[in-house]
């Protein structure tokens, strides 16, 4: 190859047309599998000559068992690409031939017409068979195929997909199942997934929305997931949806309603959930005050560290509870939030132009009552930014939870420190918010599709090695 001067377009087609002879050549002489399987490539790509690359394809699957082969052939009878039909349960059996011989996509393709719902039914569905397929395909590294096995153990498989209401999964109790919903087996696809490079099954991300964002309408058709934990129930449904492509899940951090004020929200619960249906990430907003002249309101915040002021609020799943992990857990709190998960809702604000600090302390107070401007003062004293009632124990129990987890923040008041001003109440922190809301809405989609697009993950496995190194565990 390096003797050719591909500049030249006369060079350029003769050595194209010697390809297709080196490739005639080892596939009809020499007889190789690979080669033919190459001389369809060329059949289809160079010479867009797909009825001579399916005949290729075909006979290599047939006569040689080579997989890649069945694997286009059967794509072919799919679309109808080399022959104008389309012809799915002929597309099947080379799939089926294709698995036989090792190929992990032509498993996977074969899992996924037999699992599905075919609108003309010319593929019988074959739930048991079908998932078979994916589990031979996910087991040889196909990392699609475990990413729709999570899928499958996430929602279930209904005998009769007409009885199943994709919307209320409550309704679905009592219907019969073909594969029953199971969290775990949803996990343990999806990290596999996951960990063979499949980028939706890597990125879960868990949405808490607090004050102003409790129904911020970012999915179209969300599913309602009631989801119980060993430390009682989460502030609200779960909404399961899809942000460009992306599996997320919201969670209104004081209930759709605002029912529970911040010393009451059940935090423990909340975490557990979204862990419980397989979160990787937590993206969060809080309705803040600001504790610094230049931290304004209607700025953005990408919250870096915190000062502790609550009170009495359950701060560990460490702590015995039936159900909940064992030992003692001392967790280091420096880094408090997750700086990938920081950096991407930072650059997500830096891309859009809006107002944004990239580094602040919170200060998390106990409420529900506002601070004293004595306290206001202190608090600005002690270095805090940003004044809230919510990030801690939130925070907290997500690194305990081995989560990536960061907040963005909205200024909506100066709280009470400043001369000769009126202080916060709750009418000025919502309409503060209500002005801005687009602006932590962009953020978190944006910051989403940074952190679904990274293909680095290890600081996902450091999360939860720093918490299996935190916990001491005496028998
Ligand atoms: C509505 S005023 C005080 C309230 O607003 C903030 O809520 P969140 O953090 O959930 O956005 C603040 O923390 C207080 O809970
Ligand atoms: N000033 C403030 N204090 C506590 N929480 C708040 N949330 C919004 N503004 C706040």
């Amino acid at each position: 190859m390096s003797g050719y001067d591909l500049k030249k377009e006369e060079e350029v087609k003769e050595f194209v047309e010697n390809l297709g002879i080196e490739y005639r050549f080892g596939c009809y002489k020499e007889k190789k599998p690979e080669v033919c399987h190459l001389l369809g490539d060329y059949l289809e790509a160079i010479k867009k000559d797909f009825e001579k690359a399916a005949t290729v394809f075909k006979s290599n699957c047939l006569d040689y068992n080579y997989g890649k082969s069945c694997l286009k052939y059967g794509n072919y009878k799919l679309i109808g690409k080399g022959s104008n039909k389309s012809d799915p349960a002929e597309a099947l059996k080379y799939f089926e031939k294709g698995c036989e011989n090792n190929d992990p996509t032509s498993c996977l393709h074969a899992g996924l017409l037999l699992t599905a719902i075919s609108p003309d039914e010319s593929v019988i569905r074959d739930v048991p068979k079908g998932y078979n397929y994916l589990k031979k395909a996910c087991d040889n590294r196909e990392n699609m195929a475990c990413h729709y096995l999570s899928g499958m153990y996430l929602t279930g498989v209904p005998k009769n997909p007409k009885e199943y209401n994709p919307h209320k999964p409550e309704k679905n109790k009592n219907i019969d199942f073909l594969i029953k919903p199971d969290l775990k087996q949803a996990f343990s696809f999806a990290l596999k997934g996951c960990e063979l490079g499949h980028i939706y099954a890597c990125a879960n991300i868990g949405i808490i929305g607090g004050s102003g964002f409790d129904e911020p309408g970012l999915f179209e058709n969300p599913v309602e997931r009631v989801v119980s934990t060993p430390f009682g129930n989460p502030s609200d449904v779960l909404l399961e949806g899809v942000i460009k492509g992306v599996p997320c899940v919201i969670l209104a951090r004081h209930g759709r309603k605002h029912q529970f004020q911040p010393s009451d929200v059940n935090y423990r619960a909340n975490i557990w959930a979204l862990k419980e249906v397989g979160c990787t990430h937590v993206l969060a907003t809080t309705a803040t005050g600001s504790l610094h002249e230049d931290y304004q309101p209607g700025s953005l915040v990408v919250v870096d560290d915190f000062i502790d002021r609550t009170w009495g609020r359950k701060c560990t799943f460490y702590d015995r509870t039936e159900g909940g992990p064992k030992g003692v857990c001392h967790l280091p709190m420096s880094p408090a939030f997750c700086e990938v998960a920081r950096n991407a809702l930072s650059t997500a604000a830096r891309a859009r132009n809006y107002p944004c600090h990239h580094k602040g302390t919170i200060v998390t107070i106990q409420g529900p009552r506002f601070s004293s401007r004595a306290e206001s003062l202190m608090h600005r004293q002690w270095g805090g930014h940003l004044v809230n009632m919510t990030t801690v124990p939130e925070v907290v129990l997500a690194k305990e939870a081995g989560l990536s987890y960061a907040a963005v923040a909205l200024v909506t008041d100066y709280d009470c420190w400043r001369d000769n001003e009126k202080s916060v109440c709750v009418s000025d922190v919502l309409e503060a918010f209500a002005k801005n809301v687009k602006k932590a809405a962009d953020v978190i989609v944006d910051a989403i599709q940074i952190l679904a697009a990274s293909t680095d993950h290890p600081y996902l496995t450091a999360h939860k090695e720093l918490v299996t190194s935190a916990i001491m565990l005496k028998e």
